[in-house]
């Protein structure tokens, strides 16, 4: 079967410490991944090491059938699209510009617009904002979005480039629930575009119907990875947040409730 990720054995160890240890798994074609864990877990070392901004000190990752080591990290990055609070950082470039420029130059993996832009792309990125009702968007600029409204142009700048791989670190921090939902409901119709989503959060409520595995991380080493209903069990997320908690599901909406194991809950 086709491999979308597939890590084997990776460590990576910084100032003497061991931030990933012995991490090993695989995503598969047509599987849509969420990533769990407390703070510090590892999850963003591991988002870094997919995208080659690490390097493993032990180990091999294939990433979208690029190996490490034997292929170009920039073609491999080119077929990815990554949506992470680290671009706030880039608040004051995207300030001045529109939607339909931010959407645009996903294309060429920079913020602003410095190339001549063909017409074709342009009724892409046109659509792309269509698609995710954000059409209104178009030629404000970013500085007059909702918190909410940034991050969905944000993953439609990611959707530009037709990314076979969508990688989503935490997409909804800080968004109110509405703005949340709005969000889910996006990130609920990638997989249809056949996209591979790869989604940390903190939240397990933002697993929608659409991811279909788990992967489960506490200090930087697996506690469980594999379809979704095996894995958010009670026993391995209590294991994963070193908290007693339940699992409910409603609406097809994994729920999680801390366990009062005193009794104090009734
Ligand atoms: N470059 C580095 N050098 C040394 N330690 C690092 C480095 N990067 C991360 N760490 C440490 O590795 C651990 C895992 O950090 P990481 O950012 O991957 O966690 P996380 O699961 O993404 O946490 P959060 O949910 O808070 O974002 C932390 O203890 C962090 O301090």
């Amino acid at each position: 079967m086709e491999k979308i990720l597939s890590l084997n054995n990776i460590i990576w160890r910084r100032n003497g410490d061991t931030i990933l240890n012995d991490i090993s798994f695989e995503v598969n074609k047509g599987e849509q991944w969420a990533v769990l864990g407390l703070n510090g877990a590892g999850k963003t070392s591991l988002l870094d090491i997919i995208m080659g901004y690490n390097y493993p000190t032990a180990g091999s990752a294939s990433v979208i059938g690029t190996e490490f080591g034997r292929a170009s990290l920039p073609d491999m990055r080119k077929r990815i699209g990554y949506v992470s609070s680290s671009l706030d950082k880039f608040h004051e470039t995207l300030n001045r510009e529109t939607g339909l420029n931010i959407v645009l130059s996903g294309k060429f993996s920079s913020f602003g617009i410095y190339q001549d832009i063909d017409e074709a792309s342009k009724e892409r990125a046109e659509k792309v904002l269509q698609d995710l009702n954000l059409s209104h968007l178009m030629d404000r600029t970013y500085n007059t979005f909702s918190q909410g409204e940034r991050r969905r142009v944000l993953i439609g700048r990611a959707l530009m480039g037709n990314p076979e791989l969508l990688i989503l670190d935490e997409p909804c921090s800080g968004l109110d629930i509405r703005a949340r939902e709005d969000v889910l409901k996006i990130v609920n119709k990638i997989p249809e575009e056949e996209r591979h989503l790869f989604y940390v959060t903190h939240h397990i409520e933002e697993l929608t119907g659409s991811i279909t595995h788990v992967l489960l991380i506490k200090d930087g080493g697996i506690v469980a990875a594999g379809p979704k209903e095996e894995v958010l069990t009670g026993t391995l997320l209590s294991e994963t947040y070193k908290t007693p908690v339940k699992v409910y599901f409603e609406n097809e909406r994994p729920w999680l409730v801390i366990d009062d194991v005193e009794g104090n809950n009734d």
